[in-house]
């Protein structure tokens, strides 16, 4: 077995056997919440340059279908609302397609970067790294979700009904529904995501609800007080000791993890957030440890605050180069 080649600047990672090619899955979706416009994000991102960045200046090579997918031949002619759940059917089989991509890349060892579409997408994209994570090195992967949100909502538990609100609680097992019942195939491999795993960092918005599960849990959560509190670089080294060197990590960073002010093209701003820098600074520990397989980018929004968009796609592409091993010097 030969040893894995790092890309130019990258720190190669632990757990993959192809360290230095990148899966690439651009998702136009937007069912998991209401706001048109989530669908055009990845058009937005490629269109400025993410990927040749990626390639010429990191050093990758890319798998990608040139495809904005927006699984158009598997979405329901009517989805009705289901357990309060908004566009249930189209966006469990949504994330059943995506779950299938992305899983095909990480099978291969692979890095995997799935560019959305709303959050919850990241139903199919933790799936099925897991799963092809699982297959490969027999371990299971963390999950390290930066937003002001905690979206672990079940439908019980949502206000909204939207479905981007709770992808955790169906990645944990928290929630179920039969017209999921494909994540418990995907996900009987390695088993859910156990909420042990699972570490927050940003949080700022959290419903009553969330807020009684998370305690319940004991969920590792470093809300935007503990930044205050003992800045960013202290909470990346207490989130990274709680994950443990040995695990891959699958970084799943909604945009509105950031404050409106570096990123305000987004469906649902929370005022109080990270700086781009912070935000800049979470990629970089995460790159730093070698044990990254995937990230997901998600809820950039360029039909909303159109003076913002331009701000937005850049922090977006500045967050996914600094995970993906950008350094500063
Ligand atoms: N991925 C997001 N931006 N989620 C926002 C969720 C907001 C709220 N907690 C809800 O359940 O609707
Ligand atoms: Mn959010
Ligand atoms: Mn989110």
């Amino acid at each position: 077995m030969s040893a894995p080649t790092a890309p130019t600047t990258a720190i190669p990672s632990k757990f993959l056997s192809h360290p230095d090619h990148l899966g690439v899955v651009a998702v136009g979706f937007s069912g998991g919440q209401c706001k048109p416009g989530t669908e055009a994000a990845p058009t937005a991102l490629l269109s400025s340059g993410l990927l040749t960045q990626l390639s010429s200046d990191l050093g990758y090579t890319l798998h990608h279908d040139d495809t904005v997918h927006t699984y158009s031949s598997v979405l329901p002619a009517s989805d009705p609302p289901h357990r309060g759940m908004k566009n249930p059917l189209s966006v469990s089989r949504v994330t059943e397609a995506l779950s299938k991509q992305v899983y095909e890349h990480a099978k291969e060892g692979r890095m995997v970067l799935t560019l959305g579409g709303d959050h919850s997408i990241a139903i199919g994209t933790v799936s099925g790294v897991a799963r092809g994570v699982k297959e490969r090195t027999n371990k299971d992967i963390s999950v390290i979700w930066v937003d002001a949100h905690a979206d672990i909502n079940t439908p019980e538990t949502s206000d909204s009904g939207n479905v981007h609100g709770m992808p955790v609680a169906f990645l944990t097992g928290l929630a179920r529904d039969e017209k999921f019942g494909w994540l418990d195939e995907t996900m009987a491999v390695g088993g859910r995501l156990s909420t042990r795993k699972l570490v927050y960092i940003g949080l700022r918005d959290i419903d009553r609800g969330e807020k009684e599960i998370l305690r319940r849990e004991g969920v590792r959560a470093f809300s935007m007080h503990d930044i205050d509190r003992h800045g960013i670089g202290k909470v990346m080294d207490m989130a990274l000791a709680h994950i443990g060197a040995d695990t891959p990590i699958h970084l799943s960073f909604d945009v509105d993890a950031l404050d409106p002010q570096w990123a305000p093209s987004t469906g649902t701003p929370v005022r109080g957030g990270l700086t781009l820098r912070e935000g800049d600074f979470i990629c970089e520990c995460v790159h730093e440890t070698g044990s990254l397989v995937a990230m997901d980018l998600v809820e950039v929004n360029p039909m909303l605050e159109e003076q913002g968009i331009d701000a937005t796609v850049r922090a977006g592409v500045s967050l996914v180069r600094c995970a993906l091993g950008d350094t500063l010097l």
